[in-house]
């Protein structure tokens, strides 16, 4: 008899691919969530992308436990966006004032080409309002294309059109803060022998000596026309994360070590050893565009296990995708 036979329970539908939500402090929040696990999280305060996971659910990104998601301050970690201006060059606050403003939904993003079938993406929109245009008095369109690919690739687009009479110039970077082990186990792979300004030597131009770059104490360097790729080698972590950009030809890369962090309200005085900052960005030749004109600038990011090129920390190989 099967009078007995208990029904299998129903399957719970898998979780959407776009979850609109509340975070830290009820700010509203998108979820992104790709089929084979991975997923990402981004905030409309300051358009910031503040989780990034494999599909282990390990986090990729750093965020400080101290982090402040309260306006007006910048979220600390994650992918903060500097825009119109990197750091101090310029009469703006440091970094400009997307990273610390309300972006919108775009519910009629003007068509991004996609080659991928992922269903996990979202596009955002920041307008000037009048008190921006006070401060920077330039009218314009910024659209940002947050995806995650199938294999759980974290993809940045952004769109920057000039809707004003006259033309235009910034600086821009994504800031992104990566998640690493242990800041001494780390080498940056991609950036030897170039052209670097040093924000600690009150940017005086130098070349990059020797191998690979490591880290013994502060770093806070503007690299300039760098290569489309650049990886960072996480040798306790056994984790490579390469990035791939487009449209911008300088990379920043930072880490404020144990001083610095001690004098930022916002960060734990030992987290630095768990953070690396290198940021896709387009500094040193500011980016001009007429009335009508768009630019776009990219980032893409991957996370993938050392031992996926045969174990061996080989630079070269990671750098031409083995
Ligand atoms: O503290 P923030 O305004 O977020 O800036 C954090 C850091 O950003 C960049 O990496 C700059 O090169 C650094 O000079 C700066 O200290």
């Amino acid at each position: 008899m099967s009078a007995h036979k208990v029904a299998p329970p129903p399957h719970s539908p898998p979780p959407p691919p776009v979850e609109h939500c509340k975070g830290v402090n009820g700010l509203p929040k998108v979820v992104l969530r790709e089929s084979r696990g991975s997923s990402a999280e981004v905030y409309l305060y300051g358009g910031q992308v503040t989780s990034w996971k494999n599909d282990h659910g390990e986090e990729l990104l750093f965020v400080s436990s101290k982090a402040i998601f309260k306006l007006p301050k910048a979220i600390r970690g994650g992918i903060p966006i500097c825009f119109p201006q990197f750091s101090n060059l310029g009469s703006l606050e440091q970094h400009g004032f997307a990273r610390n403003r309300v972006w919108n939904i775009d519910n009629d993003p003007a068509s991004l080409p996609t080659n991928s079938t992922s269903k996990a993406y979202v596009d955002l929109i920041l307008k000037p309002s009048d008190e921006d245009l006070k401060i920077w008095p330039h009218s314009f369109e910024f659209r940002l294309r947050v995806a995650l690919g199938p294999g759980g690739d974290l993809m940045l687009t952004s769109r920057i059109r000039n809707t004003d009479a006259k033309p235009f110039s910034f600086t821009f970077a994504y800031h992104t803060y990566f998640s690493v082990s242990d800041i001494s186990e780390v080498r940056v792979e991609g950036l030897e022998t170039l052209d670097y300004l040093d924000n600690l030597q009150n940017k005086g131009r130098f070349t990059e000596q020797g191998d690979a770059i490591t880290f013994e104490s502060e770093v806070d360097k503007i690299y300039l026309s760098t290569p489309t790729k650049i990886a960072i080698l996480d040798h306790e972590k056994k984790r490579t994360f390469v990035i791939r950009k487009d449209g911008l030809p300088d990379a920043v890369v930072w880490n404020p070590w144990d001083k610095k962090a001690k004098a930022m309200a916002d960060f734990g005085d030992d987290e630095y050893k768990h953070m690396l900052c290198v940021e896709p960005a387009s500094i040193e030749k500011p980016i001009t565009l007429k009335p009508g004109e768009e630019w776009k600038g990219r980032q893409e990011l991957s996370a993938v296990p050392s031992s996926y090129c045969s174990g061996q920390l080989d630079p070269q190989k990671v750098l031409q995708g083995c």
